[in-house]
């Protein structure tokens, strides 16, 4: 069976990922064996200085590859919100300054859009994935999900910017759809199913 690494640190991003490809047959039924970090030793996480979220995706998959030699998936994802010209962007994990500080981060994402009317609270997650394998060759996806962002936080399921967060074509914010109607059109689903014909290719 050959396997592949889901790196991640975020939990709550690695129950997606696994989520996602589960769903795609890809959770040992057709021959590959997805492992997350904890199930390789342990190496050390370097910061996400990339420009691009394609940057670090590329970064933390090199990493995990060099650290392991599986093959691994990164995503580097996060909130482009239109009227602070894409920011949070790839600071989206410690925009308030505390790495993975959910509520702080989403805070200040509010806070700074007080003034900012219905028509102009466009934003969208995006989110590039990206599959290196150990001879070196490397292939980066991206998926994004365009929304906007309510006024005050509703929902429970997801993480991170999901609270204010309402997609397209919906009135309920990503935290309040079910975990497979997220996958279904989300910036992550999007990507991981961009790499399926890669991932496949592993087996
Ligand atoms: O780098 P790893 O170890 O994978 O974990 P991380 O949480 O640091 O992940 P990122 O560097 O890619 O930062 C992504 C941040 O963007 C936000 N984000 C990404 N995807 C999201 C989603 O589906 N729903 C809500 N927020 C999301 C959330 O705040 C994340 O912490
Ligand atoms: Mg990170």
């Amino acid at each position: 069976m050959s396997r592949v690494l889901l790196a991640s640190r975020n939990a709550k991003k690695l129950g997606e990922l696994r989520r996602i490809l589960a769903a795609e047959g890809l959770d040992g039924a057709e021959g590959l064996e997805v492992v997350g970090l904890d199930d390789v030793p342990e190496f050390p996480e370097a910061p996400e200085t990339g420009a691009t979220f394609e940057e670090n995706a590329v970064a933390k998959a090199r990493d995990a590859v060099a650290a392991t030699g599986l093959p691994a998936v990164a995503d580097d994802s996060g909130l482009a919100v239109d009227a602070l010209n894409g920011m949070p962007g790839v600071l989206s994990a410690r925009w308030a300054g505390r790495h993975g500080d959910d509520q702080a981060n989403l805070d200040l994402v509010l806070a700074q859009l007080t003034d900012t009317p219905e028509e102009r609270r466009g934003a969208a997650f995006v989110c590039a994935a990206a599959l290196v394998r150990p001879g070196g060759r490397e292939t980066v996806v991206r998926g994004e999900w365009r929304g906007a962002l309510i006024r005050k936080p509703r929902g429970t399921n997801g993480f991170g910017y999901d609270p204010i967060f309402v997609p397209e074509g919906e009135t309920r914010t990503s935290a309040e759809l079910a975990p497979e109607e997220k996958d279904a059109a989300s910036h992550r689903g999007r990507a991981l199913r961009a790499l399926l014909p890669a991932l496949r290719e592993l087996v």
